[in-house]
């Protein structure tokens, strides 16, 4: 592992989440104490990324356990902190699986879940980064490094591991509104490894991948991570990620869909039933706390969208890689 660092530290009697919300700027930690705590980082976005919300609830379980605290209801708040990244479902699962051990037992599994994220990230990478060639160009969207996972990340772990192989020209970083985790953190993460980024604004990721292609440098991979992928192979990731599959087809770019198999949810048929997160108006008509819409606007902020399954070119997940994903091939390899 690299210098990354750590979002996510237990402490022995309790959690430290760095609070993402003021980064690049400020490092400045935050600490839990029990369930509730967790569950309001969650949803406050302290924490964010699916793999990270996953392993942070199960800390925060973890902690309710250790401080005699009523379980249930720890199960109950965490799970209602945010609705679509399956990974808090599929934590929460493996901690009750448990409800009759010692909290030691209990402290132990979040611990193992955390360890064996950052296991799953490092093959990941390893197969993700063998799909792309020399001189790669790439694009990203949102933040699926070190931040959002155990460490090294999903999609951006394969594009360290790309950088490490030398097999990178270029990372494009979409800014991501309305939480600008592109611009706040998948840049910070990459310029602190000095891999060469060019932040985008969501709107022009059209532009740029048209002039990339007509300079004779055109995007090669669009890759991306998951919050719940249905059986199918339908993702449900940032908003903003279907745009970014509809634009890789008309531009001949490749989109590679990077995920633990945590992030799989064979429950759901298809991307039509995915909870999609809605989130408060204001993150869309404020900036920094004030307004740049007029007073008494409506706004959609839908946190997530779903990409069909038909414009993924290939899923990578820990257990190996799944071109052209559809329900035979995922289940097969899920089942591995
Ligand atoms: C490895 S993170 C994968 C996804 O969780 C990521 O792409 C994403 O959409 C994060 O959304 P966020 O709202 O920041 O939690």
């Amino acid at each position: 592992m690299h210098s990354q660092v750590h979002a996510i530290d237990w402490q022995q009697q309790h959690l430290r989440l760095l609070d993402q919300r003021q980064l690049p700027h400020q490092q400045h930690y935050i600490d839990c104490y029990n369930a509730q705590d967790v569950a309001d980082a969650i949803r406050d976005m302290v924490v964010r990324g699916a793999p990270a919300i996953g392993i942070a609830a199960a800390y925060g379980y973890a902690l309710e356990a250790l401080h005699g605290g009523d379980l249930q209801h720890a199960y109950q708040v965490l799970a209602e902190s945010r609705p679509t990244a399956v990974n808090l479902f599929w934590a929460l699962d493996r901690m009750v699986a448990l409800n009759h051990s010692s909290h030691a037992e209990l402290v132990a599994e979040a611990r193992r879940i955390h360890s064996e994220d950052i296991a799953a990230n490092q093959t990941m990478a390893q197969f993700g980064a063998s799909l792309l060639g020399e001189g790669s160009h790439v694009y990203t969207h949102c933040n699926t490094g070190a931040l959002a996972t155990g460490g090294h990340g999903t999609a951006l772990g394969v594009i360290r591991s790309a950088w490490q192989d030398g097999k990178l020209a270029q990372v494009f970083a979409g800014e991501t509104r309305p939480w600008l985790q592109g611009a706040r953190l998948t840049c910070w993460e990459l310029m602190q490894e000095q891999i060469p980024v060019t932040l985008v604004c969501d709107g022009a990721a059209a532009h740029v991948m048209k002039q990339q292609q007509q300079q004779g440098q055109g995007i090669d991979w669009i890759i991306v991570g998951a919050d719940r992928i249905a059986a199918n192979g339908d993702v449900a990731n940032k908003i903003g990620t279907y745009s970014l599959a509809v634009l890789a087809k008309h531009h001949g770019a490749k989109l590679m869909v990077v995920a633990p198999s945590s992030s799989f949810d064979l429950s759901i048929a298809n991307g039509d039933d995915i909870v999609i997160e809605q989130r408060p108006a204001t993150e869309v008509t404020e900036l920094h706390g004030s307004a740049i819409a007029p007073s008494g606007c409506d706004a959609a902020n839908p946190s997530f969208d779903v990409t069909p399954a038909e414009l993924i070119t290939a899923i990578v997940c820990e257990k190996g890689i799944i071109p052209a994903p559809s329900t035979e091939v995922i289940a097969s390899l899920l089942s591995r």
